[in-house]
């Protein structure tokens, strides 16, 4: 097996999780978030992470008109916003996801910042979320997005991190083959609703960030922004509301992990494998 990345230089950092409320005036949305980056990061935050759809309520009647092309500046001003408030506050942003125009497509896509405001990752949503549950929801992103084709592992001032979104997250093979690149931290903006928000995912170190629960709308958001630990532990989480969660990562817990229980020297490669089409 190939070394995992040993720890980075800044191994214990805050990090801020913002359950946005997201309302029908995009600009709103964006001077929002803003404000709740600036304030998280005048908290010491130095990784902030959005929620999915963050600029645009999760309804399939509105990703068409929210969406943003990040090649024309004029047409993305979701996208501008997070580059500059980035630079301006030296830190890193996992910026949850808008709906992404891009050659005739839409996609559900999540852009990362470094603290310079220069954009060091794209994902797009590589699981989309289509489900039928007669009497409690139905949804079918697939109708409307075209779904990724990588998985993303960005290296960043606080580490390497997996990107997910949202339903991403039920798939471990996605999850597994992130600690295979030896990923600190998962990070999966998403937007779980009321019927399937509890029956969450967690492994390693994962940062899920919600939008707030609104009182209006056909899609009822779940919220519960949560870290957790890499022993499985939840660190800090929210409740439904309009909030931000702002908690410790400490990265030498996952040496404690690694030391205390060797999963990945306790894995059965004879029987099993993560296949990794992407690494070089
Ligand atoms: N926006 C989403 O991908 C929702 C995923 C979800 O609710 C699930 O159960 O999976």
């Amino acid at each position: 097996m190939a070394d995992l990345p040993p720890i980075p230089k800044v191994s214990k950092f805050k990090i801020a999780l913002c359950q946005l409320k997201v309302t029908m005036d995009k600009a709103q949305n964006i001077i929002e978030a803003c404000k709740s980056i600036e304030d998280a990061a005048q908290k010491g935050a130095m990784l902030v992470v959005l929620p999915e759809m963050w600029n645009c309520p999760y309804s399939s009647d509105n990703f068409s008109r929210f969406a943003e092309d990040f090649n024309d500046r004029n047409t993305s001003p979701s996208f501008m916003m997070l580059s500059e408030v980035a630079h301006s506050q030296g830190i890193t942003i996992v910026g949850g996801s808008v709906p992404e125009r891009c050659g005739g497509r839409l996609y559900n896509t999540s852009c990362v910042f470094g603290a310079d405001g220069k954009l060091i990752a794209k994902h797009r949503k590589v699981h989309l979320f289509d489900i039928n549950m007669p009497g409690e929801i139905s949804f079918k992103e697939s109708d409307i997005f075209t779904a990724g084709d990588k998985p993303t592992v960005v290296d960043t001032d606080v580490g390497h991190i997996g990107i997910g979104i949202c339903h991403d997250i039920r798939f471990p093979e996605l999850s597994m083959l992130y600690a295979s690149r030896g990923v600190h931290l998962i990070c999966y903006p998403g937007a779980f609703n009321m019927s399937t928000g509890e029956a969450l995912w967690e492994l390693l170190f994962v940062a899920t960030c919600s939008p707030a629960r609104a009182s209006s709308g056909s899609y009822i958001i779940w919220g519960h922004s949560t870290l957790v630990g890499p022993f499985g532990e939840i660190i800090a989480t929210a409740g439904c509301e309009e909030t931000t969660v702002i908690a410790e990562v400490d990265y030498s817990m996952i040496q404690l992990r690694r030391e205390s229980l060797p999963l990945e020297k306790q894995k059965r490669g004879d029987i099993y494998k993560v296949v990794d089409y992407f690494m070089d």
